[in-house]
This record gives C-alpha cells, structure tokens and sequence, in this order.
C-alpha cells in the first residue's frame, strides 16, 4: 500500500516517517513548495519539525495531482483547511485517513464527515490518539486509535502503518475516535490557564476529570462509544495534552492564565492551536445537541478575554451536583 501524506506540519512529516520505516515509499505532499524543496534536499523539515533526520525514502511534493498514484491518503492539515485542500486533491475510491482534529466551523462537521460530504466514495478511517509529533518522529514508544468500519480495510491499515514503536489499536467507532482528538484540544487549554494562574494541581485533575466527562456525554450524544471516549484518542489524549508544555492547546492556556489575550498569543504562531477554532464551534454544537459543557464553555469565555478569577468563579458557582456523566 502507497501511502500519501497530505500536510507537511509537525504532524503530517511525523507520520511521514512512520509510513516510510523499513525504507518504504513515502510521498508527503506540502502546501508550500519551499518546505517540499527543503524536504527534499535535506531530508529535514527544519520549520515544523527541527532536529529529526527524516528517512530518504520520504519524497515531498507540492503539486497535488501527485497523490494519485497513492493507495491511501493521510490527511494532516489543520482541521479548518481540511475541506479546501481535499477538494484539490485525486481521491476517487482511495482510502481516506483523518489525522487532524477538530470540527469545522460553520458546518459543525467533524473532519470525517467533511471528507465523506468531499470524497463520497472514499472509505474514511481516524488515526488519533496521544502522539506528540516530535517524540513519534524520534521514534520514541506511542499508541493510536485506527477507527475504520470497514473490517478488511482496518487490518490493511493497521498492518501498513504499524512499526517496532507505533502501534495502533483497532476500532469500528470513527465518531467516537475523532470527538476525544477534537474536545481534549478545548480542555488543554483550559489546564493551561490552570498552570498559568498558578491554581494548583487539584484544580487541573478536576478540569481533567469533568472535562472528560463533559466529552463523554457529547461524544455518547453524538453516537460515539463510551469505551472509545475512555480509550487512546480520548482520555489517553486528553491525559497527555493537559500535562505538559509541550502541548501548543497547553502552551496557549498558559498564556492566557498569565493574563495576555488570545488574540496576542495567536498572532505569532506559525503552528497551529487547535483548540482556539474547535472552541466557538463547540459551543454551538453542544447547544444544538442539548449537551451542557460548562468547562468547554469557560474555555469560551477565556479565549474571548474574560478575566481569569471571574470564570473559574462561576464554575465554582453553579450549582452543586452528583457525580457521573
Ligand atoms: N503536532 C502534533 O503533535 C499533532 C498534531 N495533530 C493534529 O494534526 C493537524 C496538523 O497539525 P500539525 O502538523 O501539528 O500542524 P503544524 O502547525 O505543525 O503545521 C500545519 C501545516 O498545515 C499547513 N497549512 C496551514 N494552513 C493551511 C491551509 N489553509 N491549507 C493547507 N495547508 C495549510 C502549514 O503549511 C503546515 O504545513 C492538527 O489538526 C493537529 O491537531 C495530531 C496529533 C499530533
Ligand atoms: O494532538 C496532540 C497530541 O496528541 C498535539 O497537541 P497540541 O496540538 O496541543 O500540541
């Protein structure tokens, strides 16, 4: 199976060089032709993911007519480009799997269903889970989710991207494999904000633990599974991104927590914090399904530039009640 890499980030050169272990073909395409030009030559990608030798059998384009001769296509842009860049790209019946996370604003599509509404006759699968780009491409251990509904094309893909230290973990819950990736984006900010304003590690297992089932319900509300929701691409990410700096969705909290505002904090990034875009659109997906997700919510207001004390005071606030989802 020739696998195609469509986005040349962090994430997308990452898997890159998991699909071309063993020296395996890799074709990675990249917007920008500069980066598929210093791909090429350097067998590096020095913008998006500095100090990792990548493997030369990693060939990056940036024409999308490219991709053709590919069998599967790995898509990583960021989650609001997803629609734009596929419906550039020769898909056809070729498989389709989402690495990117979040819902599309506007439509309150999930990624997934953005692609199936582009490719109508692609076979759609979600690879997620807690897999930061730079330890995965350092070839360092990692565990995903592979959620496809078609059994045989599972194995195919399971058995294709899987490597000495990448393994994935099957499913047929495609809703619930994307709604974890797309809503634990939202809570690291959240935990961020947390760290940021130095309000302790109870506060952040908290966040974590009714985030989580603030997840569970949309996800469950959404026809996704519970186990799913608990597993690699939903808790075990969730875990991840909450804890460290390393998260840009983290990494954005904090700034925040430290009082500077959302659009300041923005502004000079060339990498992208999910979270930020999958947050408005959240709220209006929740609202339309009658899920309440008052963190989520919080994490709103923060990014609107409400005053820190102010929101986790009226989180505080809201009525007392029982444990469970
Ligand atoms: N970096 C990570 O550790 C992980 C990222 N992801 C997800 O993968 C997706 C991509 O993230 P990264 O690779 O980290 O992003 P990145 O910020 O490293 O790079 C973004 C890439 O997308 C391209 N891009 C930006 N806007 C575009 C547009 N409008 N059209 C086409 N290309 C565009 C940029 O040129 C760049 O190549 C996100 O949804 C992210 O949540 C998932 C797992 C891990
Ligand atoms: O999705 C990720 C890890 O699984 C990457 O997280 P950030 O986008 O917050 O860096």
């Amino acid at each position: 199976m020739r696998i195609g890499v469509i986005g040349a980030g962090a994430w997308g050169t990452a898997l890159a060089q998991v699909a071309a272990h063993g020296n395996r073909p890799v074709r990675l395409w990249a917007r920008d032709p500069a980066v598929a030009e210093a791909i090429n030559t350097t067998h590096s990608n020095p913008l998006y993911l500095p100090n990792i030798a990548l493997s030369p059998s990693i060939e990056a384009v940036s024409d999308p007519a490219a991709m053709a001769e590919m069998d599967a296509l790995l898509v990583v842009t960021p989650a609001q480009a997803v629609g734009a860049v596929l419906a550039t790209m020769p898909v056809g019946p070729k498989p389709l799997v989402l690495c990117s996370k979040g819902i599309e604003a506007g439509t309150r599509r999930l990624v997934g269903e953005v692609a199936r509404a582009i490719h109508p006759h692609a076979p759609i699968a979600v690879l997620s889970g807690p897999t930061f780009a730079h330890e995965v491409a350092a070839g360092l251990p990692t565990a995903v989710t592979l959620a496809c509904e078609e059994a045989e094309l599972r194995k195919a893909l399971s058995a294709r991207l899987a490597a000495p230290h990448f393994r994935p973990y099957a499913t047929d819950d495609v809703t619930g494999a994307e709604i974890g990736g797309a809503i634990k984006n939202v809570l690291a900010i959240g935990c961020g904000v947390v760290e940021g304003a130095g309000l302790g590690q109870n506060a952040r297992a908290a966040l974590i633990a009714r985030g989580f089932a603030e997840m569970t319900r949309f996800g469950l509300a959404r026809g996704g599974r519970a186990e799913t929701l608990a597993g690699l691409s939903g808790l075990g990410d969730l875990v991840l991104t909450c804890s460290s700096t390393a998260s840009r969705n983290f990494s954005l909290g904090v700034g925040l927590g430290q009082g500077r505002s959302a659009a300041d904090l923005l502004s000079d990034r060339r990498t992208v914090a999910e979270g930020a875009f999958t947050a408005p659109v959240l709220r209006q997906a929740a609202a339309e399904a009658g899920v309440d997700m008052p963190v989520c919510e919080a994490v709103c207001r923060l990014l609107e530039g409400a005053a820190v004390g102010e929101v986790i005071g009226a989180l505080l606030a809201r009525p007392l009640k029982a444990e469970g989802v």
